[in-house]
């Protein structure tokens, strides 16, 4: 019986994914987490703990290298929330683009006055501008942004895509009418509207700060649907005063940018749709399944790719440093124990590395043997013997 705690709301139509092989919240020693945003990077780990998967994109809550050396490998659900997250910024640029709130407001407030007269007296000031023409910065072009680009060309906008680090499958989303470049600079100068869609990390903290603002173009208008610090907020206020930026809208608030009418904050609702939240439930919940039944890594944050049929009796994983000689000492004390291997698969990703052994049926006192003779090797961070069903 595998057992999987759940943190934050987890869509039902992702649990109703796990059978009867499969407890959820029965233990405090689980095999796998199913989270959302909850902030794991003071946590303390239970010993058994094999995996965990974010039903969602952003991984910043995690704390990679620690659980790495865990031997935990670490999971998302790429693009399960990305249309939640590019209908919303759709919606965000012509609500502000024709000042939607603020007439909203207005009506309001005039309901019990004669309306008519004062609407058509009143409205010029809610004039708005048009999308179609103007020119938007998608800064990151993975599952969020080049959704977000091409949606923007849909509109008739013009579209500037940066993103350094582009992989092919997200290459093949991009409309080949997205103007790349290469400097994050170049997307910014010409930009009447920008819009990050980047993973926070140490490389994209702060990543639009004083300097970055100070080439965009007057009267801009600026998306953070990232995360908290990706944009940095003291140099947005400032910008703000200075009607450099014209509206800063964020799903990320902080006393810092409230009570501004020129700032409009969501509250972290970007990916929060019942189909996105079922969609990375459902994913997620498939991910722990396929990793704990099968050790294979699919897209895996933490771990080398690893992805083979598993055909024979048993199959060992093992996640380890990516040192010399790893494989070689696998192999001794698996022969040691006249086990012979049938298929093997090695990979490394910077300092670690994981290493699959498919091999045939043996008995209890064999696998206390092979577990413990394993775990002695220095540089072993977790060893599993899956069984195959
Ligand atoms: N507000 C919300 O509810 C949501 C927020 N997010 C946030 O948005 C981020 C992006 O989500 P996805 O598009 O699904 O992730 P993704 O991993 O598919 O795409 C991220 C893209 O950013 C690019 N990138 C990385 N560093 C960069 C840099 N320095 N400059 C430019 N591009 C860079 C990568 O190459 C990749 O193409 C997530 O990491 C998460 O923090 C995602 C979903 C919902
Ligand atoms: O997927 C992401 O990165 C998000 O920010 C969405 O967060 P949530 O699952 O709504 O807490």
């Amino acid at each position: 019986m595998y057992q999987v705690k759940t943190f934050n709301a987890i869509a039902q139509k992702g649990l109703e994914e796990f059978d009867d092989e499969f407890q959820i919240n029965c233990s405090d020693d689980p095999d796998a987490y199913l989270i959302r945003s909850v902030n794991l990077l003071k946590s303390d780990f239970p010993k058994k703990l094999k995996t965990i998967v974010r039903a969602g994109a952003g991984i910043n809550n995690i704390p990679i290298e620690l659980v790495t050396k865990k031997g935990i490998a670490v999971f998302n659900t790429p693009g399960s929330n990305a249309n939640a997250v590019k209908e919303l910024i759709v919606a965000l640029m012509i609500d502000i683009s024709r000042n939607i709130f603020e007439a909203h407001d207005y009506s309001m407030e005039n309901t019990k006055a004669d309306v008519s007269q004062r609407t058509e007296k009143d409205k010029t000031k809610f004039n708005g501008k048009e999308l179609m023409g103007k020119k938007i910065a998608v800064i990151g072009l993975g599952n969020v942004g080049s959704l977000v680009a091409n949606a923007a060309l849909n509109l008739g906008m013009k579209v500037i895509g940066y993103d350094p680090y582009l992989s092919s499958d997200a290459a093949w989303r991009i409309n080949n009418k997205v103007k790349r470049v290469d400097t994050i600079y170049q997307a910014l100068s010409e930009a009447d509207i920008v819009t990050v869609h980047v993973p926070k990390n140490q490389e994209t903290t702060d990543l639009i700060s004083t300097e970055e603002i100070k080439k965009m173009k007057k009267g801009v208008i600026l998306f953070n649907y990232s995360r908290m610090g990706i944009v940095d907020n003291y140099s947005v206020v400032k910008a703000v005063d200075e009607k450099k930026i014209s509206h800063y809208c964020t799903d990320f608030g902080e006393p810092l940018i409230s009570n501004r009418k020129e700032v409009t904050i969501t509250p972290h609702i970007g990916g929060s749709t019942i189909e996105a939240e079922s969609k990375g439930a459902i994913q997620g919940a498939d991910t722990i399944i396929n990793y704990l039944k099968s050790g294979d890594t699919i897209h895996c944050a933490n771990l080398p790719n690893i992805q083979i049929p598993f055909e024979t009796a048993r199959r060992i994983t093992i996640i380890h440093q990516n040192i010399p000689n790893m494989v070689g000492q696998f192999s001794t004390k698996i022969a040691n124990l006249n086990i012979n291997i049938e298929n093997m698969s090695n990979a490394a990703k910077n300092l670690v590395a994981y290493t699959i052994i498919d091999v045939a049926a043996f008995n209890a006192t064999k696998q206390k043997k092979l577990l413990e003779s394993i775990n002695a090797i220095n540089g072993v961070y977790k060893v599993r013997i899956i069984k195959h069903q």
